[in-house]
C-alpha cells in the first residue's frame, strides 16, 4: 500500500525533561495515513517516552502532537477515552492477563470500550482477531500455554480488535528468535495492508526497521537527526549513526 499525502500525525518542537534529564529536546516529525515507521534509538534516548507523549499518557513541556487532527494535550475524559480507541498501544510485554484465557484477553478491551455489544458480535470480533493473527486455535487457552511469539501476536490481535487506525508497536520483536521476529514483521506489514494502519514501531531491531518502516527515524541527542529510507538513513558517515549499526551486528 502505498502511503497518502494526508497527514495522520503532526509532532512539533516536542520537549520532554524529568528534573535535569532533558530526554525529549526538540522532536519533529509528520506521519503520513498508511505509512509505517520505524522509531530507532539506544537504550534511554526517550522512545518509550514519545509514545506515551503520544497517548496521553505524559504531557509535553513544550511542543505540540497532533494526532488525527487532534491535539493530544487537550484531550480529556469520553474524547481521550474515544482517542484511544483509534490510536492502539501494542506493549512491549503484550501485557496479557494471565489468569485469563486468550478469548477472555481478548473480549476485554472490547467489552470495556464499547458498550452494548452483543454475545454474538463480540465473540464474532474475538474470533475475527484471532484470524487476523493467525492463532484462531488459541482462542481457550490460557497465555502461560503459548510461546512469546504466540503472545506478541495475541497483544497485536487485542490492540487490533477496536480496528484502530494507527498503531504503535513499543518493541515488537524483543525477545523472540530470528524466525518469529520474522513473523512479527510480517504481521505488521500484514495489518498496514489489511486495515491501512500508520504504524510507529519502535524498535532495536534493525531487521524490524528495515522491514517493516517506510521511513526510519533515529533518535539521537533528544531529536530525530535522522529520518528517510533506511539504507539512506545508514549510508550517513555520522559516527552515532555508524556506532548503532555496527554495534547491532557485533553482537
Ligand atoms: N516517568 C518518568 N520519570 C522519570 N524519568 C523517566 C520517566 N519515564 C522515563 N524516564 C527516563 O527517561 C529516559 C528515557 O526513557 P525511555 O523509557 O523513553 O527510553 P527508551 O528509549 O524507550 O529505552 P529502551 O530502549 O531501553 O526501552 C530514561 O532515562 C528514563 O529513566
Amino acid at each position: 500500500m502505498t502511503p497518502s499525502t494526508e497527514t495522520v500525525i503532526a509532532i512539533k518542537g516536542l520537549r520532554k525533561s524529568f528534573g535535569d534529564l532533558h530526554v525529549l529536546r526538540g522532536v519533529d516529525l509528520e506521519v503520513s495515513r498508511g505509512e509505517n515507521v520505524a522509531v530507532l534509538g539506544r537504550s534511554g534516548t526517550g522512545k518509550s517516552v514519545l509514545i506515551k507523549l503520544m497517548v496521553g499518557l505524559l504531557k509535553p513541556d513544550a511542543g505540540s502532537i497532533l494526532v488525527l487532527g487532534q491535539d493530544v494535550e487537550t484531550l480529556r475524559g469520553k474524547e481521550l477515552d474515544l482517542f484511544r480507541q483509534k490510536v492502539g498501544f501494542s506493549f512491549q510485554s503484550s501485557a496479557l492477563y494471565d489468569s485469563m484465557s486468550i478469548r477472555e484477553n481478548l473480549e476485554f478491551p472490547l467489552v470495556r470500550n464499547i458498550r452494548n455489544l452483543s454475545r454474538g458480535e463480540i465473540d464474532k470480533a474475538v474470533e475475527e482477531a484471532l484470524d487476523d493473527v493467525g492463532l484462531s486455535q488459541t482462542i481457550n487457552q490460557m497465555p502461560s500455554e503459548l510461546s512469546g511469539g504466540q503472545r506478541k501476536r495475541i497483544g497485536i490481535a487485542r490492540t487490533l480488535i477496536l480496528k484502530p487506525e494507527i498503531m504503535l508497536y513499543d518493541e515488537p520483536t524483543a525477545g523472540l528468535d530470528p524466525i518469529t521476529s520474522i513473523e512479527i514483521n510480517n504481521l505488521i506489514n500484514e495489518v498496514r495492508e489489511r486495515f491501512g494502519a500508520t504504524s510507529i514501531i519502535i524498535t532495536h531491531d534493525l531487521t524490524c526497521a528495515k522491514t517493516t518502516g517506510d521511513r526510519v527515524a533515529m533518535l539521537l541527542d533528544g531529536k530525530f537527526e535522522r529520518v528517510g529510507p533506511f539504507d539512506e538513513v545508514f549510508a550517513d558517515p555520522d559516527e552515532r549513526i555508524q556506532q548503532f549499526y555496527n554495534y547491532k551486528f557485533v553482537n
